[in-house]
């Protein structure tokens, strides 16, 4: 485990030098490993860019992620070779890639749970699925099957929103037994999205979900649900209410899909009501950039130095610096904010956002299992003396996130290829030490 960011804190990494004392009584010389696990919908991003006429005319409804028939698909692609419109074809998934996302800026495990083609040819969609995915998410738990994985294609408009239709493939097909109920309840966080039950009544994929989050719940590890797309949400508002109400510790959302879920526009007004229903909420909002809010504990609470903040809540920044809480780990809980804008105002120039929310999701994720991985090998730090959901403040979450979304854009692409540096040099006065 790669350590999140710049600390000054005295519970520095790495781990191997911990406590003395503590060394004595459990001589441990390797750490103990950590893990998260994630479920996907296995495809293929296939990205062009495309004019509005293209939408029009096979009936694509434009920000969408929407299933069509392979029949369409193929039409689609046809058309978008022939006039050379096709940029590349690399793997996707909103759970693959922040899976991979979070494996590259913690050089640690994930595991994916999906279904794979049971033969790869070389060039073919899998081939490239494998080929853009890190090493260090576990691949071994994929369900084989015959057929194709899931194509997305991802159609870009001239203003930069994208489309996606999904030619599904086998994608939906995963089967319960094809989970690992040990790994997914020794896991820091067990990742879903939205997509996976809008599957078809017949197939396996909603309900192999369903169990997965029943047994990370049982377990109490924190089931974390990214939303997908707005249309999703407005489909079943109050079933999403009610699954977030039952198994749901973090949620992931921009503020569409926010608006879509509470009825609030403004991201914080949404964020306190998601808050009545679970316990950490993500928020991104494009170039306004992100806000993340959670629970703290009276006792546990710690203040901002940095300027109190106007808003719909107004000083809704002013604990920004507490670590974030479960709702019922707190004797006394507060709900606690934070805003961030983006990275150095954001890139000069952005091609395509696709992916900057997952990004975002991965650093919170790496925040969450490095907490984890922390209290396994340094049990009795007072790092620890409650149960926090991550590692860092709220404050320092949500830097980290907007730095990795950063990077997404500059990179044109939802798969980071590379980590953060470890040093920003110089940035240090005007950016990491504000
Ligand atoms: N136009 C922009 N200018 C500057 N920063 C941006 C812009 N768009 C996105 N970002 C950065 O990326 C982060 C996430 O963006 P956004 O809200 O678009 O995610 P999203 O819609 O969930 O994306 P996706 O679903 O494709 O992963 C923002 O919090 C911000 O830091
Ligand atoms: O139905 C779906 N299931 C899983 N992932 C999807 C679906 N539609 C779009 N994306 C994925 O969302 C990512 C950006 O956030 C894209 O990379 C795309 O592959």
């Amino acid at each position: 485990m790669k350590f999140p960011g710049q600390r000054k804190s005295k519970h520095f990494f790495p781990v191997e030098s911990r406590d003395p004392l503590l060394s004595e009584i459990s001589p441990l010389n390797k750490p103990i490993a950590s893990h998260i696990c994630g479920i996907d919908q296995v495809l293929v991003d296939i990205e062009a860019h495309v004019p509005e006429s293209f939408l029009e005319k096979y009936a694509l409804s434009k920000g969408h992620s929407m299933l069509i028939e392979p029949e369409k698909a193929a039409a689609i692609y046809a058309e978008l070779t022939a006039h050379n419109l096709i940029v590349s074809e690399f793997a996707g998934g909103t759970i693959g890639n922040t899976l991979h996302n979070y494996s590259v800026l913690s050089d640690d495990r994930s595991v994916l749970f999906g279904v794979m083609n049971e033969t790869i040819r070389v060039g073919s969609s899998s081939y490239r699925y494998l080929c853009n995915t890190s090493s260090k998410v576990d691949l071994n738990y994929l369900q084989p099957a015959p057929g194709s994985i899931g194509q997305c294609i991802t159609l870009i408009a001239p203003d930069g929103e994208r489309s996606f239709a999904i030619n599904k493939g086998v994608m939906d097909l995963l089967d319960v037994s094809h989970l690992d109920k040990t790994l997914i309840q020794t896991g820091s966080a067990l990742v879903i999205s939205a997509y996976l039950v809008r599957c078809e009544e017949h197939e396996p994929m909603k309900d192999t979900t369903m169990q997965a989050v029943a047994w990370a719940k049982e377990a109490g590890v924190p089931v974390v649900l990214t939303m997908g797309t707005k249309f999703i949400v407005e489909d079943r508002k109050e079933w999403w209410q009610q699954f977030i109400r039952d198994y749901v510790t973090v949620v992931a959302m921009n503020e569409d899909e926010a608006l879509a879920l509470t009825g609030h526009g403004d991201p914080l007004l949404a964020c306190e009501q998601v808050l009545e229903w679970t316990d950490m909420v993500l928020c991104t909002a494009g170039p306004v950039g992100l806000y993340l809010a959670s629970f703290a504990d009276e006792e546990q609470k710690r203040e901002t130095s940095r300027q109190l903040l106007p808003g719909a809540l107004p000083e809704f920044n002013r604990f920004e610096f507490s670590r974030p809480m479960r709702r019922n780990d707190c004797a006394e809980p507060i709900k606690v904010y934070t805003h961030i804008s983006p990275y150095m105002g954001g890139p000069d120039r952005i091609k395509n956002t696709n992916g900057a929310g997952d990004g975002a999701l991965a650093a919170l994720l790496h925040d969450m299992a490095a907490n984890d991985y922390h209290r396994l090998n340094v049990p009795g730090s007072s790092k620890h003396a409650a149960r926090f959901l991550a590692y860092s403040s709220l404050s320092q979450v949500s830097k980290y996130a907007n730095r990795v979304s950063y990077e997404v854009l500059v990179q044109h692409s939802p798969r980071l290829s590379r980590g953060l540096p470890e040093r920003e040099d110089s940035l240090e006065e005007v950016y990491w030490d504000q």
